[in-house]
């Protein structure tokens, strides 16, 4: 069986106040023993939520990292800075830094090759544009990005990557793919992990949906077989989060 993983990720918003002020509400909202809970939080945001966190059972992550291990690459995070932060989940291959920042299959499958080597967790987005959609290449789309992210990944590492299926036209739109959209696609997912690493694997790995979840339509989502939790935008910015952990009371 496996477990839940609900993860905020918080984006460009939160200074280190506001990110304390955040992780310090949602403290006595976020405990549910059944379910993985993740902040990944802006690299500044780090040390003080790390120090609200200390001691609970909320998961400390980031929302980038770069792929080599250091050097003159201004302004760029290594996994080894991560690590040393105690971070321990990473997002990577996110519609947004392959949209605002250029970032390539290629140099995603290098940073999932990277964390894997540093033994982080890492959540891999994966995602098809409403063009996409429409065209009706979703799946087809979706493979690709996997079959090329994950290159040169071994059956017992893959097994640690969560996928995060997160449709690009649902990202932040308040449209969320219906409960049967969602399901079909992290299925179709779960198929390409089987092609590609057997069932077994198949069977381990988590598939959260990512787009718009919130607390109206999080616990129809997250009943589904192959929906293994959530990668909260929005919603993790608020109270509301507390309330989407806690699903099954919803
Ligand atoms: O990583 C999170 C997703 O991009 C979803 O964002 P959202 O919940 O604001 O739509």
């Amino acid at each position: 069986m496996r477990r839940k993983i609900i993860a905020g990720n918080w984006k460009m918003n939160m200074t280190p106040t506001e990110a304390k002020a955040l992780a310090t509400t949602l403290a006595p909202l976020v405990k549910n023993p059944e379910v993985d809970v993740v902040y990944c939080v802006p690299f500044i945001d780090i040390f003080p939520v790390k120090e609200v966190i200390a001691g609970t059972a909320v998961h400390l992550g980031a929302e980038n990292v770069y792929f080599e291990e250091k050097g003159a690459f201004t302004g760029e995070t290594s996994p080894a800075m991560l690590k040393d932060a105690g971070v321990e989940y990473v997002i990577i291959g996110h519609s947004e830094r392959r949209e605002y920042f250029h970032e390539t299959d290629e140099i995603i499958n290098k940073k999932l090759l990277k964390l894997l080597e540093h033994q982080f967790k890492p959540i891999l987005c994966c995602g098809e544009s409403l063009a996409q959609r429409e065209a009706g290449v979703t799946m087809d789309f979706i493979r690709m990005q996997l079959k090329l992210a994950f290159q040169g990944v071994s059956a017992s590492d893959a097994a640690k990557v969560t996928i995060a299926y997160e449709p690009i036209w649902a990202i932040g739109t308040g449209k969320t793919a219906t409960v049967a959209q969602a399901e079909e696609v992290c299925r179709g997912i779960r198929e390409t992990v089987k092609e590609l690493y057997g069932e077994a694997i198949a069977e381990e790995i988590r598939i959260q949906y990512g787009g718009s979840m919130n607390e109206k339509n999080c616990k129809e989502l997250l009943a589904e077989p192959d929906i293994d939790g959530g990668l909260i935008g929005g919603a993790s910015l608020k109270p509301e989060f507390g309330h989407i952990v806690n699903y099954k009371a919803l």
